[in-house]
């Protein structure tokens, strides 16, 4: 199959000696053409440097990386004509009106007059935009916003368009208005989507495949189903109400039949069932019996989450939080 983006063995420093900070350590997972991929993970797990890297922001101290059949190293001239960005910061000029921002955008790309008024008309009607047009764009709400944002990194027909956490701000009504358009891309223009995301539901409704990314690795692959699916049973997860009882409880759950995987992530203690119905009652007399008090248990099929948890040993939420205390 063709591959819009193949990244192999990417690794990147910052800084030097004690205080540097190995961002990616041997990143490497390859796009299918006309696809959304994502690429999921905590804060500081290293996406935003994946992008960078692949949309020629920052070179690799190690590694390859080809966008659209093009060597970023070699070529990041063509790879920026191949390719369209929307970084997390907003970038629109917001003393604009949206018709001004996206003629600027395609006089940058050198697009012929003609071009770039049907293209932008094209745009603001795909995005729902039209009738605001002719306002300045600091006026426009977060959602339409960040729209314009998606249909600026459009305008010069990109082959690859790379999204730096698309819906972080927006609200949940202008977020799933955005995960339409999202998929919506992909089905109009054949472009190919790689999206950053630290939602997990965001990853499991938009992405076809997907990898997680976790301390600058790569540590699961495939699409939302199939990683999923490689996880049997059922998950539990047990809200202890004292945290320092976590020893007990991993031994009370533990001695109950067909219960694994066990995890205790502070107050938290996670565990793979069979089946959750019928293995609960056991459970929570095995608890009951070692004298553990409860605060909550919940019994869920198995989520993006469950699998995170799976391979990098702490819960996705837990890891966001260690990332940004530190
Ligand atoms: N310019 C920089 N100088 C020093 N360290 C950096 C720099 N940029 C990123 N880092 C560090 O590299 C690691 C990876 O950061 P990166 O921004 O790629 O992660 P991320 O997954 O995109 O996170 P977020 O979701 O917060 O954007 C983090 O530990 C971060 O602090």
């Amino acid at each position: 199959m063709h591959h819009a983006i193949e990244a192999e063995g990417l690794v990147k420093t910052y800084g030097k000696g004690a205080r540097s900070v190995r961002a990616l350590d041997g990143v490497g997972f390859s796009v299918p053409g006309g696809t959304v991929f994502g690429l999921l993970g905590p804060n500081g797990a290293g996406k935003s440097t994946t992008t960078k890297i692949l949309t020629t922001l920052a070179t690799p101290d190690s590694g390859t990386a080809v966008v659209a059949g093009l060597d970023v190293a070699a070529e990041p001239g063509r790879v920026r004509h191949a390719i369209g960005y929307v970084p997390q910061k907003p970038c629109f000029d917001p003393t604009a009106t949206g018709r001004e921002n996206l003629t600027l955008q395609g006089h940058v790309y050198g697009m012929a007059r003609a071009d770039i008024r049907s293209r932008g008309d094209q745009l603001l009607e795909r995005f729902g935009l039209a009738e605001a047009a002719g306002r300045v764009t600091k006026t426009w709400s977060g959602g339409m916003q960040r729209k314009l944002d998606v249909a600026l990194a459009l305008m010069h027909r990109p082959r690859v368009l790379f999204l730096d956490e698309p819906t972080t701000g927006l609200d949940p009504e202008a977020r799933a208005d955005m995960w339409a358009e999202i998929s919506g891309v992909t089905a109009a223009d054949g472009v190919t989507v790689l999206l950053t995301t630290h939602y997990l539901e965001e990853a499991d409704q938009l992405a076809d495949r997907l990898v997680i990314i976790d301390r600058g690795r790569v540590v699961a692959e495939g699409t939302p189903e199939e990683l999923k699916g490689g996880l049997h049973g059922d998950a539990v997860q047990v809200e202890l109400a004292d945290a320092g009882q976590q020893d007990a409880a991993r031994r009370a759950v533990g001695s109950v039949p067909g219960v694994g995987e066990i995890t205790v992530d502070g107050a938290r203690l996670h565990a793979r069932v069979g089946d959750g119905a019928a293995t609960l009652p056991a459970l929570l007399a095995a608890l009951e019996g070692s004298g553990v008090p409860l605060a909550a248990v919940t019994v869920a099929r198995p989520s993006l989450d469950d699998v995170y948890l799976r391979h990098a040993g702490r819960s996705f939420h837990s890891a966001d939080r260690t990332e940004v205390a530190a």
